[in-house]
Parts: C-alpha cells; sequence; structure tokens
C-alpha cells in the first residue's frame, strides 16, 4: 500500500528523520515505539503533507505522491474538537468536511462513539468532558474519515489503564471489520507489543533499533508471553534518552 523512500527532515539545521525507509502492506498494524523527541510526530506530519520533508519519496498504490494528503486520516496528539460542537457533531466533522449530508452517517458516528464508551456523552460540548473523552471522540472522528490508512499519535495516552486496554481491543476489532491499516505511533512498548504485527523500536534521528514480530493473535496478553520482547525493545531504547 505504501513505500517511503529515504524520508528526511531537519529543522534549524537539526536532522530529525535521517533517511527513513518504510513499506506498509495493505491491512494490519505497524506500532512505532521510541522515546519522546525522536521524531515520531513528525514523520506522520511528513506524510499527512502537514510539514513538506526535505527529501525521499512516498508511493501510495504504486503511484508517487508529494504526501497523503487526502489519502490517510491523521489523528494528531492533540485532539483539535470544536469546542462549540458537541462531541456527536465533532465525530461528524469529515463527512461534513466532505461535503456530504452529515445525517447518512450519524448512525455510524453515534455506534463508533457508544463502542467508545461515549454513548451517553454525544450531547456534550468538548469543554465538559475529560481528556480521555475528548481523545476517544478525536479517535471516532479519525475513523470518520473512512480512509483505508490511519495514521495515529498517541491515540490513548490520555486513558486511564483499563479504558486504555478496552480501546486497544475495540480498534483492533474495527480495523478487522473495516479493513484499515494503521500505523500506531506510542510511548508504550505495552502498547506497542499488543496492537502491532509489527514493532519497530526507533531511537533518536528515528533509527530503526528492532524490528520485532510479536506472536500470537490480537490484542496479545500484556504479560508473560511478551516479556522477552519487551526487555529486548527496552535494551534497544537504553542510551537513547537525551
Ligand atoms: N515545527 C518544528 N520546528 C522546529 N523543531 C521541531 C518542529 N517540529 C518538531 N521539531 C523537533 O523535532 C524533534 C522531534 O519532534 P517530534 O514531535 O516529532 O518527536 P516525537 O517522537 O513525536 O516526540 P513525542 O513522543 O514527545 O511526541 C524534536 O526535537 C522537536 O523539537
Amino acid at each position: 500500500m505504501l513505500e517511503v523512500r529515504a524520508l528526511r527532515k531537519s529543522f534549524g539545521g537539526r536532522p530529525v528523520l535521517g533517511g527513513l525507509d518504510l513499506d506498509l502492506p495493505r491491512g494490519g498494524c505497524l506500532a512505532l515505539a521510541g522515546p519522546s523527541g525522536c521524531g515520531k510526530s513528525t514523520l506522520l506530519h511528513l506524510l499527512a503533507g502537514l510539514v513538506p520533508p526535505d527529501g525521499g519519496t512516498m508511493r501510495m498504490e504504486g503511484r508517487e505522491v508529494p504526501s497523503l494528503r487526502g489519502r490517510c486520516a491523521l489523528m494528531a496528539q492533540d485532539d483539535r474538537l470544536l469546542p462549540w460542537m458537541d462531541l456527536l457533531d465533532n465525530a461528524l466533522l469529515p463527512v461534513r468536511m466532505r461535503g456530504e449530508d452529515p445525517r447518512r452517517r450519524e448512525g455510524e458516528a453515534r455506534e463508533l462513539l457508544d463502542r467508545f464508551g461515549l454513548g451517553e456523552f454525544l450531547r456534550y460540548p468538548p469543554g465538559s468532558v475529560s481528556g480521555g473523552m475528548r481523545q476517544r471522540c478525536a479517535l471516532a472522528r479519525t475513523l470518520l474519515w473512512g480512509c483505508p490508512l490511519v495514521l495515529l499519535d498517541e491515540p490513548l495516552s490520555a486513558l486511564d489503564a483499563f479504558t486504555r486496554r478496552t480501546l486497544q481491543e475495540e480498534v483492533l476489532r474495527l480495523q478487522g471489520e473495516w479493513g484499515r491499516t494503521l500505523l500506531w505511533v506510542t510511548h508504550d512498548l505495552e502498547e506497542a507489543l499488543r496492537v502491532g504485527d509489527r514493532v519497530w523500536v526507533l531511537g533518536p534521528g528515528m533509527e530503526v533499533r528492532e524490528r520485532l514480530v510479536p506472536p500470537g493473535p490480537k490484542p496479545r496478553p500484556a504479560d508473560g508471553e511478551l516479556a522477552a520482547l519487551r526487555e529486548r525493545a527496552f535494551r534497544a531504547l537504553e542510551g537513547s534518552r537525551g
């Protein structure tokens, strides 16, 4: 589906991406885990066309493209919900922005928000719900773009451990049902190992220090079976924090 070659980006002469290659086959989930500041968000912004690269190429379905703008949905770290709209209308924003009648997708949006535990809060404005609830609404909005490729930047970071686990399962279920391809960025190695078909452990400059293929069906149990991979991933990260 996506081939990225030698993607480079510097800010003020300081390299953040030093020539990254990335292949995403259709379906499945590549989880990227790395320390704060290593360039994970920058990668997603480059892919989504929010920031221009200094060099490199992107091919989507075999065709070279300047970015994936319009071809992917990005959930940024900042939820960007509109304060004057309730959660349901926020979730339906992509439908409005595409010029479609939001009433035609309202059932789908309601169902999605319900699956994300927001069924009771559809008419609440973002300012009156918790950060974790806002984040879940932003996740629903991202999925309602209907794009086959979804870029998730720390999508569950504001959630407590229990809700986080539930949402990991829900997102993976949706991915299977809707046949989406996910690029899932997280600080949390446990999360990466639970949700990724492949897991890349990144260091500074987005150097790929480990490429892991966790065993078993997803979402995987957090304990026991993954302990060896978790240790390997932690060792890869050692010394990479500035
Ligand atoms: N617009 C920008 N101008 C200047 N520097 C930037 C800009 N965007 C990102 N950077 C720098 O690029 C580096 C990588 O930032 P980025 O946000 O991509 O890291 P990250 O891995 O996503 O971090 P985190 O996990 O904390 O979100 C940081 O040093 C950051 O300060």
